[in-house]
């Protein structure tokens, strides 16, 4: 039995959480790097601090390669971590697989971006979600429980009439019902925590906010805790209350998403939404083609030998020389409305730092 059916759960709970999460990839040795001592690494994510709390939708957003989905499968259990912590409900959790994984993925489950490589085509949407109904214990007793709980899967993530999507294949579908399907799959763990990676970026643009709102329903309903992971900053805005920007491999901005998308901070985020579409167009959200590293000036650098200091300062307008010598820590901003927090790791904002 999970939290939810055991105690009754207060909207904002802290769930999960990522303390100093750090995943570093080691790069295969080349011929010349054996007359060396050295060893190369991928420094994917680094020193990553997240709060995922019931009832709310954390975005995290950046662009390609900025570690999001690596800060996903970590919190998966997927990837064995470098350094840090995960907690889930205050206790540190590290998962090796076996009966420790299958517990852990009762009550966090993850959402990938193609619905349709995450669906076996050999198999109906009824396997699909038996077998998850069966692996976390909820199949019921005999068939008609069985279908009962199955009927109540689809209908929970508005494909009805239920009877009309059970013996389908993954091809007889759209993308939209594909991942709604995935998400019926999720929820057959009644999980506390989805991690959503990119989970409307490859369906059309016409059924991304259809889906983004069934989680939000979702969220509500079952109080649920999601990671949102997204290139597009504007889709954040719309759907998550929180909101967490990652410059290559680093948080450099947090706040409520309200906030932080009307004032931005960072100059990395100012860049984001100069270069995000109009958040006003929903039909886009959570556009690719949209992603800001097609507009955006610069590249971002290399993980391998990732810059000193502030990552994002050989791109930034505003460097000044201590930020590509020392990492700036977060700074505490000034809530201009509302509340919550917002804060920047950027050395702008210290104390007597010109603007
Ligand atoms: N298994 C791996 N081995 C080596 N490097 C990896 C591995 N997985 C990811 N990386 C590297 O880690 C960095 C972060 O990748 P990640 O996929 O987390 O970024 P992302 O922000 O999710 O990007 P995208 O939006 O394109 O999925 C990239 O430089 C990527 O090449």
């Amino acid at each position: 039995m999970t939290a939810t059916e055991t105690e009754p759960v207060t909207t904002g709970d802290v769930v999960l959480e990522a303390d100093g999460l750090t995943k570093h990839f080691p790069v295969r040795r080349g011929l010349r790097d054996l007359f060396t001592k050295e060893r190369k690494a991928v420094h994917a994510v680094d020193d990553i601090q997240l709060t995922l709390r019931r009832g709310r939708v954390t975005a995290l957003v950046g662009e390609s390669g900025s570690g999001k989905s690596t800060v996903a499968r970590l919190m998966a259990q997927l990837y064995g971590r470098t350094a840090g912590d995960i907690r889930l409900h205050g206790e540190t959790i590290t998962v090796k697989g076996g009966r420790g994984f299958r517990a852990y993925c009762r009550q966090v489950q993850m959402i990938f971006q193609d619905p349709f490589a995450s669906l076996n085509p050999v198999h109906t949407v009824r396997y699909h979600l038996t077998r998850a109904l069966k692996i976390h214990g909820r199949a019921g007793k005999g068939s008609a429980e069985l279908e009962q709980n199955l009927n109540a899967l689809l209908l929970r993530v508005q494909l009805t009439p239920p009877e009309r999507y059970l013996d389908k294949f993954p091809h007889e579908l759209s993308g939209g019902q594909r991942q709604r399907v995935s998400i019926a799959r999720a929820l057959g763990a009644n999980p506390e925590v989805l991690l959503a990676d990119e989970p409307v970026s490859m369906l059309d643009v016409s059924i991304r906010l259809g889906v983004l709102n069934l989680l939000r329903d979702l969220k509500e309903r079952l109080n649920l805790a999601i990671l949102y992971i997204t290139h597009d900053i504007a889709s954040a805005r719309y759907f998550a209350d929180e909101t967490l920007v990652m410059y290559a491999g680093r948080m450099v901005e947090g706040g409520d998403s309200e906030t932080l998308t009307q004032n931005p901070a960072h100059p990395y985020t100012r860049l984001l939404i100069e270069s995000a579409p109009d958040p006003d167009r929903l039909d886009r959200v959570g556009d690719a083609k949209d992603a800001p590293e097609d507009t955006a000036g610069g590249e971002p650098p290399s993980l391998i030998a990732p810059p000193t200091g502030c990552r994002f300062h050989p791109r930034c307008i505003h460097a000044m020389p201590k930020c590509s010598t020392e990492l700036p820590p977060r700074f505490e901003l000034p809530i201009v409305s509302g509340e919550g927090e917002h804060w920047a790791a950027c050395w702008l904002y210290e104390e007597g730092a010109a603007k």
